[in-house]
């Protein structure tokens, strides 16, 4: 079963159309230049909304140990998703399960970097884009080697019409999307959190199908 990340969420209505579309992780984007940031208050406030077994994510880009900690006192039980060009030794630093994002320009050694970030829970794929991430971009997938991380999150442009296809090549652990359920650059929809949602299902069911028969 792939799990499902939905992430730069910023309103209430939003967190609740991903709980209730079955999403396992939501993200809260603590990157003051992203226009899905929230600071460490309004990220506690809309955390409080998820029910047990739903991971709350922190998105951090190059971020001070200071901003990390605020996030931390505001969601003490979050995931951190490191998105910029940290090293392992500042990952490694906070002391707390990580997820290291990737940018996946041709020529990138993701063997190399999974064995570098060998303490993160799972390295999240990404294409490369201005400004870190969050911007509906694809990569090339056929640039993910088959020796890669046990645990990938998919991410990177994804949307209701491609992540089955992206399922069925990558076989990720869990699919990310942030661009593709917004209607405007940071505005969500319920309707495509949905959508998302019940696409990934559907490509889940044709694997086992194929699988078992
Ligand atoms: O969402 C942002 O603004 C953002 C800013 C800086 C780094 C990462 C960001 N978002 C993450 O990027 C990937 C792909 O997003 P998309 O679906 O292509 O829009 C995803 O993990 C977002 O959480």
């Amino acid at each position: 079963m792939t799990r499902i990340k939905i992430c730069g969420l910023t309103q209430e209505a939003h967190v609740e159309a991903a709980v209730e579309a079955g999403a396992d992780a939501i993200g809260f984007v603590f990157y003051a230049k992203s226009k899905r940031a929230v600071t460490p208050e309004r990220a506690k406030a809309l955390a409080r909304l998820l029910p047990p077994f739903v991971t709350p994510v922190g998105l951090f880009v190059n971020a001070t140990d200071g901003e990390l900690q605020a996030g931390l006192e505001a969601l003490p039980n979050m995931l951190i998703q490191f998105h910029g060009d940290e090293t392992p030794a500042d990952c490694d630093r906070m002391k707390r399960p990580y997820l290291r994002a990737a940018a996946m320009a041709p020529g990138f050694d993701l063997v190399d970097f999974g064995s570098r970030f060998s303490s993160a829970q799972a390295i999240l794929l990404d294409a490369p884009v201005e400004g870190y991430g969050g911007g509906g971009k694809v990569f090339d997938w056929s640039l993910i080697p088959p020796s890669a991380a046990s645990h990938l999150v998919l991410s990177g442009g994804l949307n209701a019409a491609n992540v089955g296809d992206g399922i069925a090549r990558v076989r990720p652990w869990a699919v990310d999307v942030s661009s593709g359920v917004e209607v405007s650059k940071g505005i969500k929809s319920a309707d495509l959190i949905h959508e998302f949602c019940n696409a990934v299902r559907r490509a889940d069911a044709e694997l086992s199908r194929e699988i078992h028969g």
